[in-house]
């Protein structure tokens, strides 16, 4: 299904003709770059925010094509068949099938490893990459622990969180009841509104774009909860045998953020961790007033209960390649095995 969302002010050249079996054109807007999407208001924020960035880059027209992936029709089946990878895959295959031109993911959901057949166009500048606290009465992580009789009830059902939440509560003499949570972001802030929940963690990069920042009580600090590897970035992906889509995929392309993310992406990678494990990463560069020193990449891996959480950070020359990046990843992966990183990753919630 096609949505047609291409504004009036386009101009009316279409991109060149013939870029082979998946070309755009015999649709309703011909010449058109056809980009797939989830419909979630999360998926359809991310990609038209990318549809724009593309149109604005390179003036082709863009529209979106909706996919129905089976996780989206089967609610209740989604947390017993994998999460997001059941909807990265059927976007995927939609690109490999040549149905779209291109798809759009969030980089925290894809596996660690480039699929055969996909090339990863672009990798735009990433956004807030924190948590954040959706809590009632407007407390942060703090208020809310010291408020109350009981445990703060907080909504998640990541690993990393619980890990690095508990943690932190316990350096507070408190203690936290971390309850597994899914659906969308309308569903988890919702049991806040009901009362179900004293908070829910989520990402801030998703509330930006889904126009909803003012709805956070707490942005948590990195220094306190390291984000999931590549959290607030965006992953373009085309067909590997397009060459000159990629090409022109690549001016969204941010440097800085493939390099930070292929980091945080290879220490999870090397920690042969799957993308549920409590692995947080976030890379990030030291600079001297304007000038760019350094990468920093920092990482956390823990048991949930929060009573071990192995962290440690390495800094190095800002990559130049991409096998630099993978190699402070490496880096980093070496030294957390290194004092126990191995043993803690047992747990492995879906
Ligand atoms: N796991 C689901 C998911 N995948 C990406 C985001 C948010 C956007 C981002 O991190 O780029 C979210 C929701 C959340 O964690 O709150």
């Amino acid at each position: 299904m096609t949505d047609g969302i291409i504004p009036g002010d386009i101009p009316p050249t279409p991109g060149p003709p013939g870029q082979g079996p998946g070309a755009p054109g015999g649709g309703a807007h011909p010449g058109a770059l056809r980009l797939g999407t989830r419909r979630s208001k999360l998926a359809l924020a991310q990609s038209g925010l990318v549809a724009e960035a593309i149109r604005k880059a390179t003036g082709r027209p863009v529209e979106l094509v909706e996919i129905t992936t089976y996780g989206d029709t089967s609610r209740e089946q989604l947390a017993q068949i994998g999460g997001t990878g059941v909807f990265v895959t059927a976007l995927r295959d939609a690109v490999l099938r040549g149905e779209v031109d291109l798809a759009v993911h969030s980089l925290k959901d894809l596996p660690t490893t480039q699929p055969e057949g996909l090339t990863l166009a672009a990798v735009p500048r990433r956004e807030d990459p924190r948590d954040v606290l959706v809590a009632r009465d407007g407390l942060t992580f703090a208020g809310l622990t010291a408020d109350g009789p009981r445990p703060a009830r907080i909504g998640t059902g990541s690993p990393r969180r619980m890990a690095q939440l508990n943690a932190c509560a316990r350096e507070h003499g408190t203690v936290i009841e971390a309850v597994p949570v899914r659906g969308n972001v309308d569903t988890r802030i919702g049991l806040v509104h009901s009362g179900e929940l004293d908070a829910v963690v989520l990402a801030a990069a998703g509330l930006s774009r889904l126009g909803r920042l003012s709805e956070v009580t707490d942005f948590l600090s990195v220094d306190t909860v390291l984000p999931a590897p590549g959290q607030g970035a965006l992953a373009v992906e085309c067909a590997a045998w397009n060459a000159p889509l990629a090409a022109v995929l690549g001016e969204l392309d941010d440097p800085y953020t493939r390099a930070a993310v292929t980091a945080e992406r290879s220490l999870l990678g090397a920690l042969e961790a799957g993308c549920s494990a409590p692995v947080g990463a976030l890379a990030d560069l030291l600079a001297d007033g304007q000038i760019v020193k350094e990468m920093r990449l920092r990482g956390v891996v823990g048991t949930t209960d929060g009573t071990t959480l192995v962290q440690l950070s390495t800094t190095g020359p800002v990559p130049e390649s991409h096998d630099q990046a993978v190699a402070l990843g490496r880096e980093l992966a070496a030294g957390m095995l290194a004092k126990g990183a191995a043993g803690l990753m047992g747990e492995r919630a879906l």
